[in-house]
């Protein structure tokens, strides 16, 4: 995935750039783990008093229209986890969180793809998650979406279907940690830069997806949306 120039995310944030036209955000992807009170709770674990970071390589994005979903090797369980993502349109480290919100550039839809079963064996011996959250194709991303086009990033409607089958209908008012506490959070220790995508995480509702599904997930009624299947 080619990585964004400042000058083309200037150009997206003109508010010009049409919904759903990719953009080459396509840097390093820093995930939040356990955001939702009810999504820890469903998986029997406890509220993080910290944000929980962990990241994915550049080589687990999936563009929309380019390929469907891979299961990792011996997969028993892979699950969905809807999540809105940030994209970063201003670099900083150690941001303070009174102006973190200069540093998103925009939005986008994406999907946490989790091996669950490896994830709890990894979690049992004490292990990191990189091979049950970093597999290629484990980071399904939609269209970029100007800044401007959320009001509020702290009322954002996420739900996800399986089959059509609503699975996830969440809302970001429900966040532990909010954007500017993530953003300046994560940028103590890791320089966040131009095009990298910060994954806020999931609400409840998380499950298994199997071959041949097809996922649909969207912001809002129809602020973005997203389709994709597994192989
Ligand atoms: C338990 C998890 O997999 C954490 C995670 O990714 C989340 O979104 O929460
Ligand atoms: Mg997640």
């Amino acid at each position: 995935m080619q990585r964004i120039a400042i000058s083309t995310i200037r150009k997206m944030s003109s508010n010009t750039e049409p919904l759903n036209n990719f953009a080459n955000f396509g840097k390093k992807i820093v995930c939040i783990g356990r955001n939702y009170a009810e999504h820890a709770a469903e998986l029997g674990n406890k509220v993080p008093t910290k944000p929980m970071i962990f990241l994915k390589p550049t080589s687990a994005y999936l563009q929309e229209g380019q390929g469907n979903i891979k299961l990792p090797p011996n997969c028993t369980e892979i699950h969905h986890e809807v999540e809105l993502g940030i994209v970063i349109g201003k670099s900083g480290s150690n941001i303070l969180e009174s102006s973190a919100m200069e540093h998103v550039g925009g939005y986008t839809l994406a999907l946490d793809m989790t091996e669950r079963k490896l994830q709890s064996d990894l979690k049992s011996k004490g292990h990191p998650w990189s091979l049950a959250k970093g597999f290629d194709t484990s980071c399904p991303v939609g269209g970029f979406l100007d800044a401007s086009r959320i009001d509020n990033v702290d009322d954002v409607r996420l739900w996800l279907k399986v089959n059509g089958e609503t699975k996830q209908d969440g809302n970001t008012k429900d966040m532990i940690f909010r954007v500017p506490t993530l953003l300046s959070f994560i940028s103590q220790y890791m320089t966040l830069e131009v095009g990298d995508l910060v994954l806020t995480g999931t609400p409840s509702g998380v499950g298994p997806v199997r071959s041949k599904d097809v996922i649909v997930a969207g912001l809002n009624d129809d602020l973005l949306q997203i389709e994709f299947s597994v192989e």
